[in-house]
């Protein structure tokens, strides 16, 4: 990999590696773009097979956040990081090692908790740090609005799908019933839709069972359902050349970050298929609003009012790709950029004036 060559087609300003040997830690923090405030972004801890294999995450996911502020009108950037690390190792000396790289960028990147980071995770980290967000009891945490805003994001594209705000009996499909995924199935579930459920932990879907009437689908199966929503909530990259030949679900719509392979080439493929994705991104801001209004200062009206836009964003980016012809997922990035280019054309004409 071309390090300089794939930060500068990607757009990244800073990319920070963290290496330290007692305790042992290897981790990537990237500040993709920080034009509309500091970059904020959480934290995964993941046993990566190798270590272009973290970076091209922390890479990606980083730039999802700069996306995912801008689509949001959160006045942050984007930012990522990720701990090279199998969760069993997980220590707290090597999570406060952690917060003291987090705090030597000095508010430049604020982070919290994504795969496999616990809110006692976020406690121990902040002993060293107060650039973490997303554990105050005020808040909740972000998975459960994380969760609120998939919802309405099915509600939005079923509207424009089927010109209908019936939920009832529609079928879908969730894969990975973790935080967020577990919150999405009880709104779900009170809609009266069908719940089709995987986990490669058996331990959350026989949870699940136990509060909500599911179907529990073997992992390999889930996106080949015939049916109306498929609902990725698990990892990145689920939606590529090997597995868009067996989806079925007319839409997609779900909170993974990531999940298309590759963005144009894929989400190409699922516009030809005639599938409305919804760009991943946009449907699952939840999480940042609610940490963003955590930080200024917790209003949970105001907090849920911006994520019920939501709601009117991917009406919106609907209604451009359609009518311009072009992808959701070009619609949403086209949003964001215009809105950054704007910001930065404003900094400009104040620091000229
Ligand atoms: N937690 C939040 O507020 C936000 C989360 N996200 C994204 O949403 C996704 C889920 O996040 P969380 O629910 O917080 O994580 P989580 O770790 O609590 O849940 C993920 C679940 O997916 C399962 N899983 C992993 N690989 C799978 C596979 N191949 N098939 C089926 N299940 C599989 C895991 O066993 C786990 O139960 C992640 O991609 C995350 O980056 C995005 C925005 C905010
Ligand atoms: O939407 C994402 O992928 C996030 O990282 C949202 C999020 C969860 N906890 C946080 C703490 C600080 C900044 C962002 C987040």
């Amino acid at each position: 990999m071309l390090l300089f060559e794939t930060v500068r087609e990607m757009g990244h300003e800073q990319i920070l590696f963290c290496h330290g040997k007692n305790p042992d830690i290897r981790a990537i923090i990237a500040i993709h773009d920080t034009t509309l405030g500091p970059a904020m972004g959480a934290t995964r801890l993941f046993p990566y097979l190798n270590e272009e294999a973290a970076l091209k995450d922390a890479l990606r996911l980083s730039r999802g956040m700069t996306y995912k502020a801008a689509c949001a009108n959160i006045p942050a950037g984007g930012g990522k990081a990720v701990i090279i690390a199998n969760p069993e190792n997980k220590t707290d000396e090597m999570l406060r090692a952690y917060g003291r790289f987090v705090n030597s960028l000095n508010g430049r990147f604020i982070t919290g908790q994504d795969v496999n980071i616990t809110p006692h995770d976020v406690r121990t980290i902040s002993q060293e740090t107060n650039f973490v967000v997303g554990v105050s009891e005020k808040s909740g945490g972000p998975a459960p609005i994380t969760a609120l805003g998939v919802f309405l994001g099915i509600k939005a594209a079923v509207e424009f799908r089927w010109q209908t705000q019936r939920l009832e009996g529609l079928k879908v499909a969730i894969q990975g019933v973790g935080n967020v995924g577990k919150n999405l199935c009880r709104h779900l579930h009170e809609q009266g839709m069908k719940l089709y459920v995987s986990d490669v932990n058996p331990v959350k879907t026989e949870e699940l069972k136990k509060l909500f009437d599911v179907t529990v689908v073997n992992p390999d199966e889930i996106i080949s359902l015939d049916v109306d929503i498929f609902a990725p909530c698990a990892l990145g990259g689920i939606l590529n050349s090997h597995t868009i030949p067996f989806l079925q679900a007319p839409i997609i719509a779900g909170a993974a970050n990531n999940q298309l392979g590759n963005e144009q080439l894929h989400s190409q493929m699922l516009a030809k298929k005639g599938i409305l994705y919804c760009p991943d991104y946009v449907i699952n801001a939840g999480g940042l609003i609610n940490v963003y209004n955590e930080m200024i200062g917790y209003d949970e009206e105001k907090a849920f009012k911006q994520v019920h836009n939501i709601y009117y964003t991917l009406l919106e980016i609907f209604h451009i790709a359609k009518q311009q012809g072009i992808t959701t997922n070009d619609a949403a990035k086209r949003l964001a950029e215009d809105r950054i280019l704007n910001t930065k054309h404003s900094k400009a004409k104040e620091i000229a004036a």
